[in-house]
């Protein structure tokens, strides 16, 4: 995998260090969106927002969302359904994009879109399913609203995280239309991320928003190998 430097002399944009070993690289209008594009985009938004289920309780995402690759996973107490990633749509164009950008080696293979109504929000949290391959780096393309997005040191860091951890800092982004985001190195073991409820005081007027999430998950059989090793 690239090292950061690497892919910031390669992509451009801002390096930004969040600890010893977790750093975000922000390319502004990477891949811009057309207003045809965007209407078209949005339309394929569920009808409904996923029911969730958070310490125990029934909730309905603050958000709609849904996800894409060749594997269904568990995420917040339920399992998504995923469709597969066909390569003409929008989001299998960003994804052989962002897998390019990364460089050889790079095998991004799913997907979480996300559309948001200006007062839609996606709480702290990591992407760190058992599932993920941990050392893989997680890209995100936004179109549409400036939306902030904010990056925190996790509270408590297990012992075995804590060198990684060193020197954790808080970040606040403003991802616009088309801009890329790179978080990369241990970054979702030692800092959580979420896009807040929208302030009066934010940047940019408010609008509709959609962004695509992509992780890579580790092959079906290589996930069956480690839980026999449990
Ligand atoms: O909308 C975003 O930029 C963030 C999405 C995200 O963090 C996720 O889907 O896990
Ligand atoms: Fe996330």
């Amino acid at each position: 995998m690239m090292k950061a430097t690497e892919l910031h002399a390669r992509l451009g944009g801002t390096l930004h260090t969040l600890s010893a070993a977790s750093w975000a690289l922000h390319v502004s209008r990477w891949r811009p969106s057309t207003p045809a594009r965007f209407d078209a985009e949005w339309e394929l938004h569920p009808a409904e927002r996923r029911e969730v289920v958070v310490f125990n309780r029934r909730c309905y995402e603050n958000r709609y969302s849904r996800a894409f690759g060749d594997v269904s996973y568990a995420y917040a107490g339920q399992v998504a359904q995923a469709t597969p990633i066909e390569s003409t749509t929008a989001c299998g164009e960003l994804l052989s994009e962002c897998n390019e950008a990364l460089g050889s080696g790079s095998d991004l293979n799913s997907c979480l879109q996300n559309w948001y109504e200006p007062d839609h929000w996606l709480g702290d949290h990591r992407d760190d399913e058992r599932a993920l391959v941990p050392s893989a780096p997680v890209a995100s393309v936004s179109w549409g609203a400036s939306r902030r997005f904010t990056l925190k040191p996790r509270k408590k860091v297990p012992a075995s995280l804590e060198a990684d951890a060193a020197d954790s800092v808080p970040l606040e982004l403003y991802l616009g239309d088309g801009d890329l985001l790179i978080m990369g190195g241990s970054c979702q073991q030692t800092h959580v991320h979420g896009v807040p409820k929208r302030r009066k005081k934010d940047e940019g007027e408010p609008g509709r928003r959609i962004s695509w999430t992509f992780r890579q998950f580790r092959a079906p059989g290589d996930l069956l190998a480690r839980k026999r090793k449990r």
